[in-house]
């Protein structure tokens, strides 16, 4: 059984829910783990009022009990504290009313799904577009992707990220162990390492608020303690490094990834990007470097894998943009309601746990098993032949 999941929900509406299928049985769930990432989140420098609203919990609602994962798809619910605030917008029921009664929507912002959601599925409110192209869905994403981390975790995998750019400011490169960035960038409101980088992002981040505007950046993902062998080149939709990318782009306003050194491949020599291949007897088959990420043909090397990806700037501005009124067709220049400055640091979050995910499916498919205890048993065969080999 391979691992997948569905979500559903508006970003307005009562709750997102997902549903997991295919975790082995026995998998103990720690519920205060998953909800401290629902919380990382939640933070960062640049945010929108919308955050002091929620108070992301995740309920699960089958699938575990006592604790402990049954075999059974698992389904994970995340409430919306504003929900109580649209109901009436929100309501499935038919309603009576004016469109300024029901908030009808219009226009349409540059760089959000609006208008190519409404053209395709004709749609002349623009909110059943925007309520579910909202990023809040990657609340129940950033859920599900913990329940994978936890499960990595009992394999020795562990996960981090950090912010590597936001707009102008670029953070410093560091050498402190996965651990470590971990502790520090949770303590830091743009999870960076480097507290100067810190107050330079912030200061940024002001600025370009007062101006009405919105910044991106570049965030990275870390996988430590991956066995040689997940994802495979035999075939394009096994390739794990492909299928990572997916789930990179998959994030709202994503627009490029990269694994390893990625787009600096293009601009060096080959014997300045290929990692060289040694052996000892304590740490077997390794390399001398890791610019290529982790990966060669579609699997994992054993080395960490990391990866990056551009996150472009929040669409919805206070500065107007030029737009065309889809009743009127006539321009206007859009004037705002609330909305992100940047969600860099929340999306460094995002990022960990859409990695989170693939990596454990591509586990699951190489060590099958419905339970723990025999993905646990398969995993220590295949080890033991590596340490043969
Ligand atoms: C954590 C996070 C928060 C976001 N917050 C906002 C926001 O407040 N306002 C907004 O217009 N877009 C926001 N976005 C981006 C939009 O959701 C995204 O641009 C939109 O869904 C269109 O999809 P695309 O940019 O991937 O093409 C956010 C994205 C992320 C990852
Ligand atoms: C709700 C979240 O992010 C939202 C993502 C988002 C968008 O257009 O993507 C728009 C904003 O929502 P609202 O229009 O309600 O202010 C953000 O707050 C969240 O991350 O949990």
């Amino acid at each position: 059984m391979t691992l997948r999941y569905l979500t559903a929900g508006e970003t307005h509406g009562p709750q997102l829910t997902a549903i997991i299928e295919g975790l082995p049985s026995n998998l103990n769930l720690d519920f205060e783990a998953l909800n401290f990432e629902l919380a990382r989140r939640q933070k960062g420098y640049g945010r929108g009022r919308r955050m002091q609203i929620e108070k992301d919990t995740a309920q699960i609602a089958g699938g575990v009990r006592h604790g402990y994962t049954t075999g059974a798809p698992v389904a994970l619910i995340v409430a919306n504290n504003d929900w109580t605030h649209w109901r009436n917008i929100m309501n499935i029921e038919p309603i009576e009313g004016t469109d300024e009664e029901k908030r009808r929507v219009h226009r349409p912002r540059p760089g959000h799904a609006d208008l190519n959601g409404g053209l395709k599925y004709n749609l002349k409110d623009l909110r059943n577009v925007l309520e579910r192209s909202s990023a809040r869905e990657t609340a129940i994403r950033v859920a599900v992707g913990a329940v994978a981390k936890q499960f990595l975790e009992k394999f020795g995998i562990k996960i981090a990220g950090q912010v590597i750019r936001i707009g102008e400011i670029e953070a410093p490169p560091h050498n402190l162990p996965l651990d470590e960035m971990a502790k520090v960038t949770e303590q830091s409101s743009v999870r960076v390492v480097d507290p100067e980088t810190e107050k330079k992002m912030e200061a940024y981040i002001d600025r370009i608020k007062e101006e009405g505007d919105s910044i991106g950046g570049i965030v990275e993902c870390i996988v430590e303690g991956v066995p040689v062998g997940l994802g495979s080149h035999v075939q394009y939709d096994r390739k794990l490094d492909g299928r990572i990318a997916q789930a990179v782009m998959s994030i709202n306003a994503f627009k490029g990834v990269e694994i390893g050194i990625g787009f600096e491949a293009g601009k060096l020599p080959g014997s300045k990007v290929h990692d060289e291949i040694l052996y000892s007897e304590e740490r077997g088959y390794h390399r001398a470097s890791n610019r290529l990420g982790g990966f060669e043909g579609g699997m994992t090397n054993g080395m960490p894998i990391v990866v990056r990806g551009v996150m472009k700037p929040i669409p919805t501005l206070y500065k107007p943009l030029q737009s065309v009124d889809i009743d009127t067709k006539e321009p206007f220049t859009a004037q705002v309601e609330r909305s992100d400055a940047c969600a860099v640091p929340a999306a460094s979050v995002v990022l960990e746990h859409v990695v989170a995910w693939e990596v454990a499916k591509a586990f699951l498919e190489k060590f099958g098993g419905d339970s723990m205890e025999e993905v646990e048993r398969n995993v220590k065969s295949y080890l033991a032949q590596l340490e043969n080999y």
